[in-house]
C-alpha cells in the first residue's frame, strides 16, 4: 500500500490533560488552527487513546502527578509520552522531564521522557511572574518576530542529557539571579517542552509548530506501518 499526500497531511485530534491547571486556553488557540480537526480535554483513559497528539498544560507538577495516580491515569500517560507527541508547558515540562530539583518533602512523580533535568520555580513565586521576548529561529525562522513569553513560576533546563535534545529558546535577557542563556525551550523528537505559558498569548506560532510536528510524526509512523504490512 502507498501512503499517499493526504494520508500524510491527515488532520489531527489533539488533547489537552485536563486535570488541573490553564487547560482550556490551548483547546481555544488549537481550535483555531487548520491543522486540527477536533481539540479535546483528556481526563480518562479512553480520551487518551484517542487522540493524536497531547498538550500538559500549566499548573502545579505535583498536583497533576498526584491526581493522575488517583485517577488511574499516570501510567497511560507515561505509555502515551513514549510513543506520541507531547508538548508539555510550564509544569508539563517538569513532568516530562527526567530530572527536577526536589521538592521540601522530597522527590515527586515525573512521566519522564525528555533528557533534561530542570529546576522548579527558578525565578521565585507568582509575584515573581514577568514576560519577555525569545527569538525562537528554530521554529519561528530566522527573521520572524520574537514570541511574547509569560513566565509564572516558571522552571528552566539546567541539564541537557542527551545530544538528541534540541535547544529551542534561551532567555536573552538576564531576569534577577538567572542568566541570559538559560535554556527555557527544548525538542526531543516527538518531544517538546517550554517553561513559559504559550496560550496566553493571542500569538498561534508554538501551537502551530507543535501540531506540525505532531502530523510529520503520523505520517512517518504510518510509513512504518506501512512498510511492514
Ligand atoms: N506555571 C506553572 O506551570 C508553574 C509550575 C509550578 N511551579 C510547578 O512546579 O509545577
Amino acid at each position: 500500500m502507498v501512503v499517499t499526500l493526504s494520508q500524510q497531511n491527515e488532520k489531527l485530534c489533539v488533547g489537552v490533560l485536563a486535570l488541573q491547571g490553564a487547560f482550556i486556553e490551548h483547546v481555544h488557540i488549537l481550535k483555531r488552527l487548520p491543522e486540527v480537526a477536533e481539540a479535546i480535554l483528556v481526563r480518562t483513559q479512553e480520551q487518551l487513546e484517542s487522540v493524536d497528539a497531547l498538550i500538559i498544560p500549566g499548573g502545579e507538577s505535583t498536583a497533576m502527578a498526584l491526581i493522575a495516580e488517583r485517577c488511574g491515569l499516570f501510567e497511560p500517560l507515561r505509555k502515551f509520552t513514549r510513543s506520541k507527541p507531547t508538548w508539555g508547558t510550564c509544569a508539563g515540562m517538569i513532568l516530562l522531564a527526567n530530572e527536577a530539583s526536589k521538592t521540601k518533602k522530597g522527590g515527586q512523580q515525573l512521566l519522564g521522557g525528555l533528557d533534561i533535568a530542570v529546576n522548579r520555580n527558578q525565578f521565585g513565586s507568582q509575584v515573581d511572574s514577568f514576560e519577555t521576548d525569545l527569538h525562537m529561529s528554530a521554529v519561528l525562522g530566522e527573521s520572524a518576530p520574537p514570541f511574547h513569553a509569560v513566565f509564572i513560576r516558571a522552571p528552566i533546563v539546567t541539564a541537557l542529557n542527551s545530544e538528541d535534545v534540541q535547544v529551542l529558546a534561551k532567555l536573552e535577557h538576564q531576569v534577577g539571579q538567572t542568566d541570559t542563556e538559560t535554556i527555557v525551550a527544548v525538542r526531543q523528537g516527538h518531544l517538546m517542552a517550554t517553561a513559559f505559558h504559550p496560550e496566553l498569548t493571542p500569538d498561534d506560532r508554538l501551537h502551530s509548530y507543535f501540531v506540525r510536528l505532531a502530523q510529520d510524526y503520523k505520517g512517518k509512523s504510518q510509513d512504518v506501518v506501512t512498510m511492514a504490512n
